[in-house]
């Protein structure tokens, strides 16, 4: 099975399949976007298939609600779940805190708003999106279409304030249009390399009109499941401060997982 993965494919699939561990009978959970968030709906809809595991999910982009109905999940929404169990999702980057930055596919809005609504959010991630200082990644930030070119001048103002311009902004086309969120806004990308005050920089940018949402995760995430290419899963949970490690072998365990020493 995993012969046929490249190793961040193989990292991506064996942290999704221990992370959907968490998930029991009865959770309202939210489904995070992304290539290795897919990984995890995949797997959760084999349990639903296989497994008779009975859960509702809440999906955070119309991608992900595609992919839930067709493995099998139930998809509700927020304001019918009320409150989640768990979200479970994936990052673009995630420093010893735990906290991210999202966006790179444009949900931020959607799963940040999912992610708040949940008793606890659990991260998938390989292990290359582990960074000492958040802020190689592209900060994407969500504006409405609305004189979004005057909202960038602000944000850059303020950037210059905060003194983490970086190399610019860049508005996030798809193909030679704007790209639109599911929510029909844009997205500016802030290349800003590196992010000194992680937690102002979310406040103040959400200040400025015309900005809807930014990709910073502060304090959100209680747990990252980091995936090796090797198979490998660590675990870091931000309550507990415990590192767990695990090792996984597709083909041998069919998906069991097993503590090891190191
Ligand atoms: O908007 C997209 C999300 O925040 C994704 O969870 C994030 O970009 C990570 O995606 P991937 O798992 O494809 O690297």
């Amino acid at each position: 099975m995993t012969a046929e993965l490249s190793p961040i494919d193989t990292a991506k699939l064996v942290a999704a399949r221990r992370a959907a561990e968490f998930v029991t009978d009865g959770m309202r959970v939210g489904l995070g976007t992304g290539s290795t968030a897919a990984f995890l709906v995949e797997r959760l809809g084999e349990r639903v298939r296989e497994d008779g595991l009975k859960i509702r999910g809440v999906p955070t982009s119309n991608r992900t609600a595609d992919l839930a109905r067709q493995v099998g999940i139930e998809v509700i929404t927020l304001d019918e779940a009320g409150w989640l169990d768990v979200t479970i999702d994936g990052t673009d980057e995630f420093d010893s805190d735990l906290n991210l930055i999202k966006g790179g596919g444009g949900a931020l809005l959607q799963e940040k708003i999912v992610a708040t609504a949940s008793d606890q959010m659990i991260v998938i991630a390989d292990a290359a999106k582990q960074v000492e200082t958040l802020g190689a990644f592209p900060l994407p930030v969500e504006v409405i279409p609305f004189g979004w070119q005057t909202t960038r001048s602000l944000i850059e103002e303020t950037l210059v304030t905060m003194d983490v311009l970086g190399r610019g902004t860049s508005l996030r086309m798809a193909g030679d249009a704007p790209f639109r969120t599911d929510e029909g806004n844009h997205i500016l990308d802030l290349d800003l390399k590196r992010i000194g005050n992680a937690r102002q920089l979310a406040m103040v940018l959400n200040q400025i009109p015309g900005v809807v949402e930014n990709g910073l995760f502060i304090d959100i995430c209680d747990v990252v499941v980091i995936g090796h290419g090797d198979g490998r899963v660590e675990l870091r949970d931000i309550n507990a401060g415990t590192v767990r490690k695990q090792k996984i072998d597709l083909a041998e365990t069919g998906g069991l997982f097993t503590d090891t020493a190191d």
